[in-house]
């Protein structure tokens, strides 16, 4: 077979593999067009880890590896693994488990699944993608790499859900210009009511009613062939979620007016910051038009869930205010200050706070903090927002390590010690009152922390 792919593809295999089993999954591979290399210590790209059975050692090795590469797990032993241990490995950050057993059809399997995570990589990195969806947050990076999943493999229908200002809107047009296909018509359902919605929905016939002086196209009508963007849809009235149901299960209406069934083929996509969920069960919206419209879902987070993203997506807005070429950025204080705040309008705060730094600021070098008007300047002394959006992007990062309560916590405590013995010049009963422990209590705690380390 021909090589189609050309991936810094690697091989590690765990210690119950025999080399000869590696050499024989090697042999295949490379007959499959593939050219795996042995992994390095820190291996990027792809990779197969090769494994006969799964324990936490076994786990913690997959974890370090899928840190820096995708990581395909290839189970090469007699038996394939318990089901609970394949989750676990996908939990470990493998993106995928299969079964070793006949070499052929299991290398064409191993391509295939690496070249779709290929194409899927590639396009979530595109530059297109990127400069759309700004962030690398890995709370991000799983949104982005579900959209562009769904929008380019796919032609389900999409439920974006998210707080107000964190993207859906830009989501929206993202599926629709990966997807490749006709017109994105846009339709908000807060507008709709329905004595209007007919008209909107399906359009009419001339005359069909007072004022139809002519014929008009529906949003159905228009979206044929191409995306049909409910924007909040927790807010389409029940009798319209009926009409919608039909129109989704026939692919078939009628314009106002008239008698005949006109065909329509669209790819839908919803917006919404309601939990429908919670609408359904308290009977608002309807369960089966949910199931229809929700067959593919992406939650766009908050900021306050992407921490690390807020400046480089603050440095994108001033970019696009600047313009090409424009070298301009903030500077430390300012920087702090976006970091500090809180963004109840998520994304679409930070811009417009970005925007009036930017309206502000005038002269060449960076934006400094008089560029914030007076009514946005913290307060002096007024008692800091804490935990702020800082500290929770640290805890976030702990977790996202998996690592326990009792470690963070213990690790918080450890750090505020240290800290306040250093500016209290190491005197245990200053720093004691500081951090509004007895004297004894802190003596102990540093007693134990010595003993540990
Ligand atoms: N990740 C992002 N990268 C770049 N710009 C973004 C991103 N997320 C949001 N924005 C910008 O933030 C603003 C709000 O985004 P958008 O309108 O998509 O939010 P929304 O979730 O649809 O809000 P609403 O629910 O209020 O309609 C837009 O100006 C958009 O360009």
């Amino acid at each position: 077979m021909q090589a189609r792919l050309h991936l810094p593809l690697w091989i590690h295999a765990f210690e119950h593999v025999s080399a000869a089993l590696c050499a024989k999954v090697t042999a295949a591979l490379e007959q499959a067009g593939l050219q795996p290399a042995p992994g390095g210590a820190r291996p990027s790209g792809f990779g197969l880890a090769l494994l006969d059975g799964v324990d936490a050692a076994v786990l913690e090795r997959v974890r370090s590896l899928a840190a820096g590469a995708s990581v395909l797990a290839i189970a090469v032993g007699a038996r394939p693994p318990a089901t609970a241990d394949m989750w676990a490995l996908l939990e470990a950050g493998a993106f995928d488990v299969l079964n070793w057993t006949d070499a052929a059809a299991d290398a064409a399997r191993i391509q295939a699944r690496l070249e779709r995570r290929d194409a899927l990589q590639r396009l979530a990195g595109s530059p297109e993608v990127r400069s759309t969806l700004v962030g690398a947050s890995p709370a991000w990076r799983a949104l982005v790499h579900s959209v562009v999943e769904v929008a380019a493999f796919t032609e389900s229908p999409v439920l974006i859900t998210g707080e107000t200002g964190t993207g859906k809107d830009q989501v929206a047009q993202l599926i629709h210009r990966l997807g490749g296909r006709g017109e994105l018509v846009v339709l908000d359902c807060t507008t709709l009511t329905p004595e209007l919605a007919g008209s909107e929905l399906f359009g009419h016939e001339r005359g069909a009613f007072t004022g139809a002086a002519n014929a008009r196209d529906g949003a159905f009508a228009l979206a044929d062939g191409g995306v049909l963007f409910l924007d909040e849809v927790g807010e389409l009235p029940l009798p319209l979620q009926a009409q919608l149901l039909r129109v989704l299960q026939e692919h078939t209406y009628k314009r106002v007016g008239s008698n005949t069934w006109q065909r329509s083929r669209f790819r839908l996509v919803c917006a919404t910051n309601r939990s429908l969920e919670d609408e359904v069960a308290n009977g608002r919206f309807r369960a089966d038009l949910y199931h229809r419209i929700a067959a593919w879902r992406c939650r766009t987070p908050p900021l306050r869930e992407r921490g690390d993203d807020v400046l480089p997506l603050a440095q994108h807005f001033l970019a696009l205010l600047a313009g090409p070429g424009a070298a301009c950025g903030f500077d430390d204080a300012v920087r702090e200050y976006l970091l500090l705040r809180d963004y109840p309008g998520n994304v679409r705060e930070l811009r417009q706070t970005v925007a009036r730094l930017w309206y502000r600021h005038s002269g060449p070098g960076p934006i400094t903090i008089g560029d914030l008007a007076p009514d946005e300047r913290p307060a002096q002394g007024a008692p800091a927002c804490w935990p702020d959006i800082r500290f929770e992007s640290a805890i976030r990062a702990a977790i996202d390590l998996r690592i326990g309560l009792a470690r963070i916590s213990q690790a918080a405590a450890d750090i505020a010690i240290q800290l306040v013995l250093e500016q209290e010049g190491d005197n245990n009963q200053r720093a004691a009152l500081r951090l509004g422990v007895t004297d004894r209590a802190l003596q102990i705690r540093r007693k134990a922390w010595a003993d540990a380390h």
